[in-house]
């Protein structure tokens, strides 16, 4: 007697022929997603100020409102990497990721409250800028290489992901469809600038959230209903697997994603310049941090539409689970894939929707790279050296850069087909391991006044040094984390007697306690950005101290968050004083009694500076 969900997945196993997938409507779908990102592009190139000035073409005029920049800021770190990888997850580990939804929260309000105002305030086009204006130029270029070594790393992982799984299962030649989105991407990001960029951004994460949504849809009511997914999951494991395990080595825990995951949220949502680069194109500071609200709930959005994803998949798919012990882990994009195809054959348009999805996805986060790597190679590598360049040459440089970062990111897809591990896991990897010791040094700068240029230099490097031992370590020794719920990789076909074989598939999974260096190599890739952080900060203020911290006074105003300040506020005025020294309003109180022009030079001088220091609490403007 074959259980329900044999009889579902006899319906479910892949056609033989791949090719019956696609009708012609999937194809005019691609095409509608492409040509209207050229569309948006061409139309931004032939209107407004027809892209000639880097204000424009860089910094969309400074004139956007909070809902584009808000849609574009979700667009711009959520690529196929996570609409593939994230259900592939959920699928082998169960649904502890689901958990990166509570770092959501502190991880946009400090950039809300912290990283926007001093950014914003500031004016600057280059985030990395802030870094001569806190430390020295020698800190802000190291910054800049740093983030550019990131971003072209990620880019290439992006723009190979849905090519390969979809040639993987659909026979889609994989260089064509990599060359097809890289070209559409550059021309679109290279005539139409950031404002291109951000409605492109916009229209791709519409088409995002439509083509997971007609995934779940189709595959609940194919699996015989939402209750039925329930059951079927939660018959196998715990549906919301909830681990406290304070062990660092633990892959997935609330605390390696709720709190570790505020620290990857702060290295994008708060310095990274893709991100910091759509706060600076608002209107204003509120816009700014409006958008950075309104990005917290379409982000718990996608994180839940692709985490039910892999919950429908899991459904439909767990009596399927064929174990082929030699494939590599990369075969899970396969899987989704293959699941999603599996869901939507027959229904004419939606394979395309699906594909539509995935490409958005893919273009909206490549087309943020490069357009804020042309920004950043401009504004900190090439304009400093050439202050007298006209504005018309400056823009053509940049255009220029945007296309070299495009066709460089093809070949870096290239480089991506030679990794091995889950996309998901090297994305996060990256950003743990170079975006960690960023979001370090902009925090020294920011909540650490004494922290001096040669501090700066000497966390930065201690902490990609740290950040790379520890990434090529666990690489080298594959140790970041547990094994999988299942098999590595791949389905064992199955009798009826699931349960007897899932046990069998766990059984031989063996967690053997990591020792000595081995655990360090062992910590969860989640930590990473907590981890750089820290070893940054660490490094940063001992080599200030013992190299002379900065002066109160020799802090350039507007680049300090007053932290004690905020911190103590609570306190009784005169405790404070005593804390964090006199600060204005006291000394203004207490002068009453004082030469009315020492207040009044007081005031003054408070005025001009307009500087919340370490020493004074006054309130954060
Ligand atoms: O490119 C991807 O989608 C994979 C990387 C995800 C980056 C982080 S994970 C937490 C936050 N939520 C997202 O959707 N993206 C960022
Ligand atoms: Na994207």
């Amino acid at each position: 007697m074959k259980s329900a969900g044999g009889r579902v997945a006899e319906q479910l196993l892949p056609s033989p022929n791949q090719q019956s997938l696609f009708t012609v409507v999937d194809f005019v779908i691609f095409g509608v997603l492409l040509a209207a990102s050229l569309g948006i592009g061409l139309y931004h190139a032939l209107s407004g100020g027809r892209q000639r000035t880097t204000q424009e073409f860089l910094m969309a005029d400074r004139s956007m409102k909070c809902l584009p920049v808000s849609l574009s800021l979700i667009a711009s770190f959520q690529s196929a990497v996570a609409i593939i990888g994230v259900p592939a997850e959920i699928y082998t580990h169960g649904t502890q990721y689901w958990f990166i939804g509570c770092a959501y929260i502190l991880g946009l309000l400090i950039p809300a409250h912290v990283f926007i105002p001093i950014l914003y305030r500031l004016r600057l086009s280059s985030a990395y800028q802030y870094l001569e204006l806190r430390f020295s130029k020698p800190v802000r270029i190291c910054g800049t290489l740093t983030f550019i070594f990131q971003m072209v790393i990620y880019m290439g992982v992006c723009v190979y992901t849905p090519a390969f799984a979809l040639n993987a299962v659909t026979g889609f030649e994989l260089w064509g469809t990599v060359l097809a989105t890289g070209l559409v991407c550059t021309l679109y990001t290279t005539i139409g600038g950031l404002k291109a960029v951000i409605w492109t951004d916009v229209f791709q994460t519409l088409v995002m959230f439509a083509g997971q949504l007609a995934v779940i849809v189709v595959g609940v009511q194919k699996t015989g209903g939402v209750s039925e997914v329930c059951s079927e999951v939660s018959s196998v494991f715990s549906l919301f697997g909830f681990s406290l395990n304070p062990d660092p080595t633990e892959r997935h825990t609330f605390w390696t994603l709720g709190v570790g995951g505020v620290f990857l949220m702060l290295s994008l949502y708060g310095v990274n310049q893709a991100q910091v680069q759509r706060y600076l194109s608002a209107r204003t500071e509120k816009d700014a941090v409006r958008s950075c609200y309104m990005v917290f709930p379409s982000l718990q959005l996608a994180l839940a539409l692709s985490c039910v994803m892999g919950l429908v998949m899991f459904a439909c798919y767990y009596l399927y689970v064929i174990v082929h012990a030699k494939q590599t882990r990369r075969c899970f994009p396969q899987m989704v894939i293959s699941f999603v195809m599996d869901m939507l054959q027959g229904l004419p348009g939606l394979p395309g929707l699906f594909i539509a999805c995935l490409f958005s996805a893919a273009l909206s986060t490549i087309s943020s790279a490069f357009n804020s790597l042309a920004t950043v190679t401009m504004e900190d590598l090439i304009k400093p050296h050439f202050p007298a360049m006209t504005e018309a040459r400056a823009t053509l440089l940049s255009k220029a850069l945007a296309m070299s970062y495009g066709l460089l990111c093809l070949a870096m897809a290239y480089l991506t087909h030679l990794m091995g591990d889950s996309v998901l896991q090297v994305a996060l990897k990256i950003f743990g391991m170079v975006g960690g010791p960023i979001l370090g040094l902009f925090c020294l700068g920011i909540f650490f006044p004494w922290a001096n240029s040669t501090g700066a230099l000497a966390g930065l490097g201690a902490g990609l040094a740290v950040a790379f031992w520890v990434g090529i370590g666990s690489i080298v020794t594959r140790s970041s984390g547990t094994k999988s719920l299942l098999p590595a990789c791949g389905v064992v076909l199955l009798s009826d007697n699931t349960t007897t074989a899932i046990q069998t598939a766990l059984g031989n999974v063996t967690l053997s306690r990591p020792s000595g260096l081995k655990r360090f190599y062992s910590l969860s890739y989640m930590w990473y950005s907590a981890f750089n952080c820290s070893t940054v900060i660490l490094i940063g203020l001992i080599i200030s101290f013992l190299t002379g911290p900065m002066k109160a006074e020799d802090v350039t105003p507007g680049t300090v968050y007053p932290l004690l300040g905020k911190l103590l506020c609570f306190l009784p005025e005169r405790h404070k004083k005593k804390l964090c020294g006199v600060t204005p309003q006291v000394q203004t109180v207490r002068s009453r009694a004082a030469p009315r022009i020492v207040n009044i030079l007081i005031l003054k001088t408070c005025v001009i500076l307009n500087r919340p220091t370490f020493l004074t609490c006054n309130r954060f403007k």
